[in-house]
């Protein structure tokens, strides 16, 4: 990370959810981190450990059973848990945080072509009709910075006019990154974006994400359970697990040396075909029944009572006893 002032902060943020008989679900538990302009973070963690929860709650999109706690700061201190939907989606979302949405082609409107969404995107984000004399040349500076948008996520002219359901997976995912920059957002927060695509288009996918990131000094929050996409691009890595962030590492640490340090971490890594291929054993508890101590204690070969039993703060970057 960089000294410079963050993109996005986020501070102790926790979501629950109200179930029925008083129950709750601790979605996201305590999550800190800082993102900085022109840089990477990608949190990572299983199916169900609360990542797109995390997203919903910056996006304030979450439902209307969820309670939350912390703060979520943009650099003007815009705090985005506490601003209100007409802040959201007036001055927020499109424009200080593009998304790039998971499943694409499910994101998109069937019965619209991909030069409709994107002249629709260009005429609530991005203006350039101001200068236009007259419905002709509005009409044209529309369709021109369309375009432009499309270019500048390398999606073909020639497809402009086609629907969603007559892009292959990789022009899907280059359309709905072209939307998520008309608005020319500083901070671009990215749910699953390699989520169906074949190992090229997520290599693909991940060096184009990673040019609009670095290139343009934006800042990308990527949520991923795909470490080798998390690998291409991330600057730092946040490891989620059970609605807490275990650890937070440089990227260059986390896959090479050292490596993580917390065991859910290392056996993320270990997990991978392409090292020790050994899955992590047991499953994650429920959301709805935490245990006392540390969430990983019944997975974990180096567990002790003290682990079953009290929650380990995080600790230069990682929680846990023994690390
Ligand atoms: N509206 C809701 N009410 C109650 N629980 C919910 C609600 N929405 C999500 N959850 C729970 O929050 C937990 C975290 O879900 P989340 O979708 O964030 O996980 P995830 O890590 O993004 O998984 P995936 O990769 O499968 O999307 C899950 O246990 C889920 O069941």
């Amino acid at each position: 990370m960089t000294d410079a002032a963050p993109a996005l902060d986020v501070r102790g943020l926790s979501v629950r959810f109200r179930m029925p008989g008083g129950r709750y679900v601790a979605a996201v538990s305590d999550a800190s981190f800082r993102l900085a302009p022109g840089s990477c973070l990608a949190l990572v963690g299983e199916s169900g450990c609360g990542k797109s929860v995390l997203a919903s709650a910056l996006l304030g999109l979450l439902p209307g059973n969820a309670d939350t706690a912390g703060s979520a700061l943009l650099p003007d201190g815009l705090d985005l848990l506490t601003a209100g939907e007409a802040v959201l989606a007036r001055t927020v979302r499109g424009r200080r945080i593009g998304l790039v949405p998971q499943s694409p082609a499910a994101h998109l409107t069937p019965v619209r072509t991909i030069r409709s969404h994107l002249e629709e995107a260009v005429r609530e984000l991005a203006h350039p009709t101001a200068a236009a004399r007259g419905r002709r040349a509005a009409r044209e500076a529309v369709r021109a910075a369309a375009e432009r948008a499309a270019e500048r996520a390398a999606f073909p002219a020639s497809h402009l006019d086609r629907h969603p359901h007559e892009l292959s997976g990789g022009l899907a995912q280059r359309a709905a990154t072209a939307l998520a920059l008309v608005g020319d957002a500083p901070l671009l927060l990215a749910d699953e974006p390699t989520t169906g695509l074949d190992r090229d288009l997520v290599h693909r996918t991940a060096d184009e994400l990673r040019a609009h990131t670095r290139d343009a000094g934006r800042a990308l929050l990527m949520i991923t359970h795909d470490l080798a996409a998390a690998h291409r691009i991330a600057d730092t890595v946040a490891v989620m697990y059970a609605g807490r962030i275990v650890e937070t590492c440089p990227a260059d640490a986390f896959f090479g040396r050292p490596g993580p340090r917390h065991p859910y971490a290392r056996g993320l890594l270990d997990a991978l075909p392409e090292r020790a291929f050994t899955p992590i054993p047991g499953s994650p508890p429920e959301l709805g029944a935490l245990p006392p101590g540390c969430a990983f204690a019944a997975r974990c070969p180096g567990a002790d009572a003290r682990c079953r039993t009290e929650l380990p703060a995080p600790a230069s970057g990682v929680a846990c006893h023994h690390a």
